[in-house]
């Protein structure tokens, strides 16, 4: 192939002082992404007076899920909360789901986390030996039950579910994880109805992500029909 004997085109050499300043690109916070995630899970909430009793304003969750990308942000914020406030090594082995919603969360956190997930479900759900603990909850009375070869002596547990109301269930729960033998490590919600003042009822460390509605009935409430 002959060479070109085209000359190469002249340096550019700017004047120093006509160069703009090279600005390093704004990269937001790990703290501000978590700001504005949490304004964003709070938009998603959606309130329903009355349900599923007088009296309760119940906070549907379930439409952070059908949004991949705040899914995904959510996941990727409760990642980033073990990572931060668990040493390697202190972190958890198990995620304990409890049923029902705390399913839809526990499972993807446990891979992210390269832990175990193991079920807490509602009484006659489990088959094989279990260990049971009932329980008072905001709009009720249920009993939790846990296989009891789901959890080993020493295993550091993280127990999560969707919203902490009264604390009954969480509390419940942490009571089998112990039954069992397991490092009650903690408990993460979504979201903590903090007038009900749950989490006084919980002897291990407590993480929401959200607290109870500041608008009350705002406009993700919908009401009854
Ligand atoms: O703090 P508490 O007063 O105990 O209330 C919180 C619990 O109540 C809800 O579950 P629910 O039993 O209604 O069942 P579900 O998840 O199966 O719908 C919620 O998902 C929590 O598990
Ligand atoms: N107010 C509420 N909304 C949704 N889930 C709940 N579990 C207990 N109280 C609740």
């Amino acid at each position: 192939m002959p060479q070109s004997t085209q000359a190469p085109p002249p340096t550019h050499r700017p004047d120093a002082s006509q160069v703009p300043e090279r600005r390093t690109p704004h990269l937001p916070s790990a703290s501000s992404e978590l700001a504005s995630l949490k304004i964003k899970l709070h938009q998603s909430i959606r309130q329903f007076p009355d349900f599923p009793a007088p009296g309760i304003l119940f906070e549907d969750i379930l439409p952070l899920f059908s949004d991949p990308t705040l899914h995904e942000a959510f996941i990727r914020a409760l990642e980033l909360h073990i990572h931060t406030n668990y040493a390697e090594g202190e972190r958890p082995d198990v995620i304990l789901g409890l049923e029902a919603r705390g399913f839809l969360f526990g499972p993807s956190l446990a891979l992210r986390l390269a832990a175990g997930f193991v079920s807490v479900r509602k009484q006659g759900k489990l088959p094989g030996p279990t260990e049971t603990a009932g329980y008072q909850k905001e709009y009720g009375q249920d009993f939790f039950q846990i296989q009891t070869d789901a959890i080993k002596p020493g295993q550091k547990v993280l127990v999560v579910d969707d919203i902490i109301a009264t604390g009954g269930s969480a509390a419940a729960a942490g009571s089998l994880v112990k039954k069992l033998g397991g490092d009650l490590l903690g408990y993460v919600f979504i979201l903590e109805l903090d007038f009900l003042k749950g989490r006084d009822e919980l002897d291990a460390p407590v993480y929401t992500l959200l607290s109870s509605q500041p608008d009350g009935l705002g406009k993700n409430s919908l009401e009854k029909t």
